[in-house]
C-alpha cells in the first residue's frame, strides 16, 4: 500500500495502461479485460487488473497533469515492481494530417513543465522518449488490425487553456502532432525507474481545425487505442 494507491504487493500486473480517467480505468476494465477486479479506489483514482488474452494487465487512472500522473506512476513502478506504462489519454492536435478520433503514438514529448528542469539542477533540457520495442509493437499492432497510427511528438503542456496560442503554433511548425498533458512525465519516469513507457492518444480534438467530438463520443473512439495498446503488452 502507498499513500495514494490501496494495493496489496502482488495485485497489480507488471502491465499498466494509464488513463487520465478513472472512469475510463473502469471502463476499460468492463470492456476489455477478463476476471478484471478493482485493487484501488483511494481519492476515486480506480485502478483494476484482470487478464487480456490470458495475460495479467492493469489499469490504473493517474488525474491529469504531469503532477497527479507522476505520483501514480512513481509508485506503480518503485513500489508494485511494474515494468510497463502505456498511457491511454485523449489530445487535440496540431497537424492538418490527423483528423478526430485519430490514434497518434508519441515517440518523444516536449514539455514546458518544470519537473525535470527541477531534476536536473536547470542545466539539462532532458528530451523522454518512448519505449522503441514498445512503439514498434504498437505499430505492428495497429497495422495488424488495419489502425492508421501516427507516430510523432507530443506535447505535454501544463496548461489546458493556454495564454500563448501562438507557442503551440510555433510547435506545429517543429513537427509536433498533439497536445496532451502526461507523457513527458511517464516517459522520464520509466527512464528513471529501468521501466517501457508508450503513450498513445486518441484525438479528441482538433486545434487547428477547432473541431472536437461530442462528449457521447468520446469513450467509443477510444476503442482502437485500447486496442493497440493491449496488444502491444501483451506482445
Ligand atoms: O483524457 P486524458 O487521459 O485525461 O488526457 C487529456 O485530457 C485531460 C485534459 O482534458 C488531460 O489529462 C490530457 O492529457
Ligand atoms: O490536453 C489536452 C487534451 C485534449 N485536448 C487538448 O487540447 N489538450
Amino acid at each position: 500500500m502507498t499513500a495514494h494507491i490501496s494495493a496489496k504487493p502482488g495485485d497489480i500486473a507488471e502491465s499498466v495502461l494509464l488513463p487520465g480517467d478513472p472512469l475510463r480505468a473502469k471502463w476499460i476494465a468492463e470492456n476489455f479485460l477478463d476476471d478484471a477486479s478493482c485493487y484501488t479506489e483511494v481519492r476515486n483514482m480506480f485502478g483494476y487488473t484482470g487478464t487480456y488474452k490470458g495475460k495479467r494487465v492493469s489499469v490504473q487512472g493517474t488525474g491529469m497533469g504531469q503532477p497527479s500522473a507522476s505520483i501514480y506512476t512513481h509508485e506503480l513502478l518503485d513500489v508494485y515492481g511494474v515494468k510497463t506504462v502505456v498511457r491511454v489519454g485523449s489530445a487535440g492536435a496540431i497537424h492538418n494530417d490527423i483528423e478526430l478520433r485519430d490514434v497518434v503514438a508519441g515517440i518523444g514529448a516536449s514539455t514546458n513543465s518544470s519537473m525535470n528542469r527541477i531534476r536536473f539542477n536547470g542545466v539539462v533540457d532532458y528530451a523522454p522518449v518512448a519505449d522503441f520495442g514498445l512503439l514498434r509493437a504498437s505499430v505492428d499492432a495497429a497495422a495488424a488490425r488495419g489502425i492508421n497510427l501516427h507516430v510523432g511528438q507530443l506535447y505535454s503542456s501544463d496548461t489546458f487553456y493556454t495564454d500563448a496560442p501562438e507557442v503551440e503554433a510555433k510547435l506545429a511548425d517543429y513537427g509536433i502532432l498533439a497536445i496532451e498533458m502526461e507523457a513527458a512525465a511517464i516517459y522520464t519516469l520509466a527512464a528513471k525507474f529501468k521501466a517501457r513507457a508508450l503513450a498513445l492518444c486518441t484525438i479528441s480534438d482538433h486545434i487547428l481545425k477547432g473541431t472536437e467530438l461530442p462528449a457521447a463520443d468520446r469513450q467509443e473512439s477510444f476503442v482502437e487505442m485500447c486496442e493497440i495498446a493491449l496488444d502491444a503488452v501483451t506482445a
